[in-house]
């Protein structure tokens, strides 16, 4: 395959934006706050080449679905753009969407959902025929659908034209939905979770099909999955999201080789080690997924990152950040308060200083002390902390015993600081492919190990 740069873009997305929900709910009016849409997805940008294979990976809620919706135009975006061959597709004539609707097809997660229980096979598939008014003749038509039904699998076609999709495994009713995206013949597919609601057993096969129909009807395909073996097996190149926005892209194998964004590192150490065939370890992120209504400042993924940047004049080990930076979060949320410090032994600011410099990450990342008492304390001679920091968590930590908790925020707030929570980062290109993390800045970021506070690092090479 030629490198991507030398070719025309099929799709181009640029600066997109889909916010869901914009109307006022009943406890934003009760509380007067303005409305918070969903941020589903915000901000991506992402070139996609004629005759490549695209994957979009990301946990759940990303944003996968609906940038995939908004690029065959069942959503419109808020803002930014899509040109698909060189044409707008949010600003069309009519007769430009109708050729538009013919080139760009869509296969969805459930073909138990996606097949109208009432109509037959061959019903199913000429459906898309005789709405683009594509072939008038009935014999030409059933001609059409009985040689797509044979190029999926789905052969003799005699047995299936008159077959309800009631009366067909999983794995053909999919067959079934790839051949009434193929019959009008397009350039370009999303494949939104194509085979995940497939038994195990039969998702190879319908993969290789996919792989097979693509040189003969010359595809490009957008994969959509959160499966990142899958990714690895179909994909050229490979986009990962993370909260509505795009964080890495390139080709595929590079990014699970050797992920550059963190939020890349811990999606690709969560998989078993079997399904990426290399030796992984545990994701090294702490919490949950933030909510799309309310999304972190800055990057998104700051609040869990292994690798969050200390301020220039921080003296201590990035770890020590880190865990800083956790505890005034946890302060913030009222995670830490003496109410939830429930365990009798913590009387002390120390003590309470002690418990919330905890991480909440697999036992292969914490203190030795920490693994000791299950999470509950760290000993601070293992922290490398600067002491004017500990002075201050000291501080927060008697306010939060005291029982004025807007103290304790305010006294973490103007001392811990991380250029990660001030600006959302610019994707920048680092070798092969895109990354959107501050440690990427100017060319520059640290090593991924997670040690030195990062900002005037060597440059980040492939
Ligand atoms: N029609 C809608 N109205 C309101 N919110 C929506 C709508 N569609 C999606 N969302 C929200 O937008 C966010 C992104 O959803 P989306 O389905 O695109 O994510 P995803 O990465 O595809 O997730 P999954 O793998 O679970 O399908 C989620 O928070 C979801 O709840």
């Amino acid at each position: 395959m030629d490198r991507a740069e030398d070719r025309e873009p099929l799709v181009e997305i640029d600066g997109l934006q889909k916010l869901f929900d914009q109307s006022q709910g009943v406890v934003d009016t009760i509380l007067g706050r303005d409305p918070q849409p969903v941020r589903a997805v915000d901000g991506v940008s992402l070139d996609i080449y004629q005759g490549d294979i695209v994957g979009i990976a990301g946990e759940s809620g990303c944003g996968k679905t609906t940038l995939g919706k908004m690029l065959v135009k069942l959503h419109d975006p808020t803002e930014g753009s899509i040109r698909f061959d060189g044409e707008d597709i949010t600003d069309m004539t009519r007769e430009a969407e109708r050729e538009f609707r013919k080139r760009v097809q869509m296969i969805f997660q459930d073909p138990f959902e996606s097949l109208n229980p009432r109509m037959t096979v061959y019903d199913t598939v000429a459906e898309p025929l005789k709405i683009n008014d594509m072939i008038e003749s009935y014999d030409e038509r059933r001609d059409r659908v009985t040689e797509v039904l044979e190029d999926v699998g789905l052969g003799p076609a005699e047995v299936y034209l008159d077959a309800f999709p009631d009366e067909l495994s999983g794995g053909e009713r999919q067959r079934v939905a790839i051949a009434r995206a193929l019959v009008v013949d397009p350039d370009f597919i999303v494949c939104d979770e194509p085979v995940s609601m497939l038994d195990v057993s039969i998702r190879a096969g319908v993969l290789n099909l996919m792989k097979e129909l693509q040189s003969e009807y010359d595809l490009t395909y957008l994969f959509i999955s959160h499966d990142l073996s899958l990714i690895r097996y179909m994909c050229d190149r490979a986009g990962i999201m993370y909260l509505g926005n795009m964080v890495e892209q390139g080709p595929t194998d590079d990014i699970i080789d050797d992920p550059k964004h963190p939020y890349t590192e811990a999606l690709f150490d969560a998989v078993p080690d079997v399904e990426l065939g290399e030796e992984r370890r545990r994701a090294n992120a702490t919490g949950e997924v933030p909510s799309p209504r309310n999304p972190p400042s800055g990057c998104r993924y700051h609040p869990r990152c292994a690798h969050i940047i200390p301020p220039d004049d921080w003296t201590g080990s990035q770890d020590a950040f880190r865990r800083a930076y956790q505890f005034k979060l946890k302060v913030r949320r009222g995670d830490i308060s003496p109410e939830s410090v429930d365990s009798g032994d913590i009387e002390t600011a120390e003590a309470l200083v002690e418990h919330g410099l905890t991480l909440d990450v697999p036992e292969e990342y914490r203190t030795e002390t920490e693994v000791a008492t299950g999470g509950h304390r760290v000993d601070l001679s293992a922290v490398d902390l600067p002491t004017d920091t500990r002075r201050v968590l000291t501080e927060a930590a008697e306010a939060v015993l005291a029982g004025d908790a807007d103290r304790a925020v305010s006294t973490l707030d103007d001392a811990l600081t991380t250029s990660c929570a001030e600006r959302q980062p610019e994707p920048q290109p680092s070798g092969t492919r895109e990354v959107a993390c501050h440690r990427y800045d100017d060319g520059g970021a640290d090593g991924l190990d997670g040690s030195g506070a990062g900002l005037s690092a060597a440059p980040a090479e492939d």
